[in-house]
């Protein structure tokens, strides 16, 4: 059975009402190759939207173009967020108007203690979280806040490189593999967190290898498969569905 086709049979997301983040019609290149082929989804105020698909499928693509990164090279279409044009701007002021971006790798600053990779962050405006609301969320950043971010473990580094969005005023969060190399009881205090984070009214993208984690979580998911959108609804639906989760994600 060719499922492909069926799963948005007749929808046209383009010709949606625009949401809180709207991506229309965008198409990203890393030099010539053509990786993000015409993709439109909206994410709504407040949701966690789960944006998944196999290795190479064209995530961190499309999230490093909503970040409006140098690369890729966002060549069409465009992307709004809160009625602001994203696809007009660069990296700076995406994060002015709200971007959040935590790269997969989770930069901490090399030489800098936990609180001085969070101060960073808002040595200008617009400046979000507290410290002291920083460490109530992650009460582990505040017991080693003298300590030097990168000698962290993996999982204190991730509640560090979230906590460092956090520190901007952001109004979407956009999390690259957060659970990657984590143990499942670190997978679960960062899930934790994150539903914190949701109920601050925060928007959330998480693209995530771990496919059944991010669907538990998410109220909705996309799903890309080579650079183009295959499935676009509630993430309980993507759950129920078997054919879809092994045509697409494996799982
Ligand atoms: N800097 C780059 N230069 C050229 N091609 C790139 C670059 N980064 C990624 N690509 C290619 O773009 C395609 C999509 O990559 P991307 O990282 O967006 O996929 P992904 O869905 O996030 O995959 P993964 O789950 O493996 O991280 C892949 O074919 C990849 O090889």
């Amino acid at each position: 059975m060719n499922v492909k086709p069926d799963f948005n049979k007749g929808k046209n997301y383009a010709e949606t009402a625009p949401a809180f983040l709207s991506v229309w019609n965008m198409e990203s290149y890393y030099g010539e190759s053509y990786i993000v082929q015409n993709i439109s989804f909206n994410v709504h105020e407040g949701e966690i939207l789960a944006l998944l698909g196999r290795n190479g499928a064209g995530k961190t693509t499309t999230l490093r173009s909503i970040a409006r990164m140098n690369s890729p090279q966002v060549t069409a279409g465009e992307i709004w967020l809160d009625h602001q044009p994203l696809h007009k701007m660069a990296s700076y002021e995406a994060s002015r108007a709200g971007i959040g971006l935590v790269p997969e790798d989770r930069a901490i600053i090399p030489g800098l203690t936990v609180e001085e990779n969070l101060q960073l962050a808002q040595i200008a405006p617009p400046i979000g979280w507290s410290l002291e609301r920083l460490y109530d969320l992650f009460p582990r950043l505040g017991e080693r806040r003298k300590q030097e971010g990168v000698t962290l473990s993996g999982g204190e580094q991730q509640m560090l490189a979230i906590a460092r969005a956090l520190a901007r005023d952001i109004k979407v969060l956009l999390l690259d593999e957060p659970y990657e190399g984590l143990a499942p009881v670190i997978v679960d205090e960062i899930e934790k967190t994150l539903r914190i984070i949701k109920e601050q009214g925060i928007t959330t993208i998480l693209v995530e290898q771990n496919a059944v984690r991010a669907l538990e979580l998410a109220d909705r998911a996309v799903i890309l498969d080579t650079g183009t959108i295959v499935f676009d609804g509630a993430a309980a639906e993507v759950l129920g569905n078997e054919e879809l989760r092994s045509e697409y994600l494996a799982i």
